[in-house]
């Protein structure tokens, strides 16, 4: 059949294609040519006029027997396209499959708008457009099953531009381009590829459209080739907007057509709202597409505005020129501007259950409950508040992050420090810099020191966050950086324990929540544009699965002996999947791993946490005596928030010590000053205590005993022994 013989020549073999409206022009070229490539072909035509009238078997009939006559495999189909199922059963009765569909049929009906009648519409939105969509819904489910497709559409430079006398066309034309871009996505994940092409070429449908001197030069066998590429499998192209064919018979020309958005103008809100007066002083700036984006997803298109409303909303109106530094070099020092982040136990609550928190844990009430009396703030959270400065890190003002997509942002690895407490509701203000940006050669990794600080101005949080720009490397930066936190090595030895968790289908969706709104953990389409095949988990939702491992194994869920954690993402991890964390003990430092155990891969490498000194005798103790410890706190705490008014000729802070076989167990302070008596946990160094109480061995022993759990404890009234030791601490004062 064919005369190329070249070894990489793109071949049909097994596949069958279905064209619609091939029984001429351009419909019977792609015919001839994917026939000639192998492929089994389905002549479809209805045979009738170019205005949707008649019916006839010849000219489907036609083409096929030149098929046949060139050896090729073909068979006829006389249906309209708004019978699609029909046609594909064609298809799949005679050669067992459809693999490649070219929706190409189409009629004219054309009048200016105030002549065009409903019929007029009607038809050529029939056949075009529902014609299109009932035969590639007809082929989908085959092309699903078999993960394989290629679906072409017929779009129109009238769709593009418009057309004088062809308003029903042009606008069915458009319609195709739409359809087709959302199929793509569709289809992605299961090797669905869909196109859209715009070809100019001589048909019976536009032979008077064009002047007789450019017609030699639109011939149809040139269009073909193009939809032969875009429907092997050897093309990854799907849903790229518009690609548009001319050809004479020597040369052609092919290219594609995107959509360009200008940079535009915000809008600010002046004493009379939001006015038409305003749009019409930014005119010039919402029309200027010097400064201009080709965004391929409404997700890529909302990113950049929200950012830029966002950013405009925190930042002082800008007084110059946008900044247009490619070079993420440029950022180093850059400060970001100060944020509030405010927060309340619902946000609490929200992230806990986000990193995996749930109602099926032992001791879950104090993360999910807020009246509960130990209710407190998993220290990862820490990173909550600091997340919500980096927004405007790819706002436009930070001078050399206009070359950074942030469709491939990855989360590298995070430093968090938690300086004092996490208060479970409150505000803090956060100062974040960008500390240094590094070249992977791969990607930019960009170092942001983010400190977070409460209304007293005291330092609560320091986050170190280091995001790699996969594809951003190769700016001539410096490899590493001497302020970056560092990632350790775990010792060399079995872990000293382990802890797995499924997961959430769900995990991302929920985790999301919590601010991070990054659309690559729910969107597909914005997944696949940084190259997975489905949304992927935050990197920060790994790591409060993680953290929570190794303070359920090293610290019994006790929250006050977090110091600080360092991790570094080196693998993905999907919503669903199961987090296995492997730890070391070494002191006050837990080493540890995690990964995910369907894939066997590492997700988090070079970790640690750093833990307090107390936590240490939670270590060496059984559990049950840590739980003891937390049981009698527990109702310490109550009592004192009950009593709070016997105390308050103190008017500061007492810090209670509890002993345990002479060593401090554990210390707890209670602020007088506050007017709900609430009682909180403290650093044994750093609390400030106006008097200190101790309570000793025997007390706490005899409170506990029998005791498996805290919830035991609870139901079996036990924990009316505490009250003795109320009474102690109040003969000690
Ligand atoms: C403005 C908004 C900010 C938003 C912040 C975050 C928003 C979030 O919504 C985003 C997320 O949560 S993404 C999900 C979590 N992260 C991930 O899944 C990333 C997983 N890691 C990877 O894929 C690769 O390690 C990868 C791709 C990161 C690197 O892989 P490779 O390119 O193959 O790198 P490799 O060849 O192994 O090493 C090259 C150099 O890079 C260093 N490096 C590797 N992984 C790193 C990482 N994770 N972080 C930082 N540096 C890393 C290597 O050490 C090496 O450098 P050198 O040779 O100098 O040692």
């Amino acid at each position: 059949m064919s005369s190329v013989t070249d070894s990489k020549m793109l071949r049909f073999a097994n596949r069958v294609a279905v064209i619609t409206g091939a029984g001429g022009g351009l419909g019977r070229e792609y015919a001839l040519l994917l026939a000639s490539r192998g492929a089994a072909v389905i002549v479809n035509d209805l045979g009738g006029d170019t205005k949707g009238g008649g019916k006839s078997s010849a000219a489907a009939d036609k083409v096929v027997q030149e098929i046949r006559d060139k050896g090729g495999r073909a068979v006829p189909n006389y249906d309209s396209v708004e019978d699609g199922e029909k046609i594909i059963e064609t298809a799949l009765k005679h050669f067992g499959r459809i693999d490649i569909l070219v929706n190409n049929a189409g009629i004219l009906r054309d009048r200016t708008i105030a002549r065009t009648s409903d019929l007029d519409w009607d038809l050529v939105h029939r056949v075009h457009l529902r014609g299109s969509f009932l035969v590639s819904r007809a082929a989908w489910p085959h092309m699903k099953k078999q993960n394989f497709g290629r679906i072409i559409m017929t779009a129109s430079a009238a769709g593009i531009y418009g057309n004088f006398g062809q308003t029903n066309y042009s606008a069915a034309k458009l319609g195709l381009a739409g359809m087709s871009n959302t199929l793509a996505l569709e289809g992605r994940k299961y090797n669905i590829f869909c196109n859209t092409i715009a070809p100019v070429a001589i048909s019976r449908m536009t032979e008077d459209i064009f002047p007789d001197e450019i017609k030699p030069l639109l011939k149809p066998v040139n269009v073909a080739p193009l939809v032969a590429y875009l429907c092997h499998e050897d093309s990854e192209e799907t849903g790229d907007y518009l690609k548009s064919a001319v050809g004479s018979e020597n040369v052609s020309m092919r290219f594609k057509v995107r959509w360009q958005r200008a940079n535009g103008a915000v809008c600010l809100k002046s004493d009379q709202g939001i006015t038409p007066e305003s749009v019409r002083d930014n005119w010039e700036q919402i029309t200027d597409f010097d400064e201009s984006s080709n965004p391929s997803s409404v997700a890529e298109s909302m990113t950049t505005i929200l950012d830029s409303i966002r950013q405009a909303q925190s930042a002082p109106p800008p007084s110059g020129p946008p900044v247009t530094s490619d070079n993420p070099s440029d950022a180093v020092g850059h400060v970001l501007p100060t944020n509030n982040f405010e927060y309340t136990s619902r946000d609490v609550m929200l992230y806990n259950l986000g990193v995996g928190v749930s109602t099926q844990q032992s001791d879950y009430l104090k993360f999910l409950f807020e009246l509960n009396q130990d209710f407190c703030v998993l220290p990862t959270f820490g990173v909550i508040p600091a997340f919500s400065a980096l927004q405007s890190l790819l706002s436009g003002d930070v001078p050399g992050m206009n070359s950074i997509n942030p469709a491939r942002i990855l989360h590298g690895e995070q430093f968090l420090e938690v300086v004092k407490p996490i208060p479970t509701s409150g505000t803090l203000r956060n100062e974040a810099v960008v500390t240094d940006v590094l070249d992977k050669k791969s990607g930019a990794v960009i170092l942001m020191d983010i400190n977070s600080y409460d209304e007293n101005n005291d330092l609560i949080l320091h986050n170190q966050f280091s995001t790699f720009a996969v594809g951003s490397g190769g700016f001539g930066g410096k490899r590493s950086s001497d302020k970056a936190v560092v990632t350790v090595k775990p010792p060399d030895r079995a872990p000293d324990a382990s802890m797995s968790e499924k997961t959430s289908v769900d995990q991302a969706a929920l985790y999301r929540l919590s601010g991070d709104y990054n659309p690559l953990h729910i969107d597909p389409s914005f997944a696949a544009m940084g190259g997975f095949g489905t949304p992927i988990l935050h990197g920060l939702c790994s790591f409060g699965f993680s953290g929570r491992h190794v303070l359920k194994t090293f610290c019994d869920n006790d929250v006050s002996k977090f110091k600080a954690i360092k991790v570094r993402f080196s693998g993905v991890v999907l919503p669903g999947q199961t987090i296995q964390t492997d730890m070391w003990k070494e002191g006050n430092r837990i080493y540890f791993r995690s990964k995910v155990v369907e894939t066997g891969k590492d997700c988090i490498s070079g970790a640690y946490m750093d833990i307090t000194e107390g936590s240490q005798l939670s270590q060496t103790s059984s559990s049950v005596g840590a739980l003891k410890s937390d049981v009698v706190f527990t109702e310490i705490g109550k009592h004192l928030a009950a009593d709070a008014n016997l105390y308050k000729k103190v008017n500061g802070i007492i810090a209670y010590k509890i002993t345990n076989g002479g060593s401090l167990a554990k210390t707890w302070t209670l602020d007088l000053k506050n007017p709900t008596g609430s009682v909180y946990e403290g650093n044994p160094k750093s609390a400030k205590a106006d008097a200190t109480v101790t309570i000793e061995d025997a007390d706490f022993a005899d409170i506990a005993s029998g005791a498996k759990n805290a919830q035991s404890l609870f139901q079996s009234g036990k924990l009316k022994a505490a009250g003795n030791v109320m009474l102690l601490m109040k003969m000690g004062r």
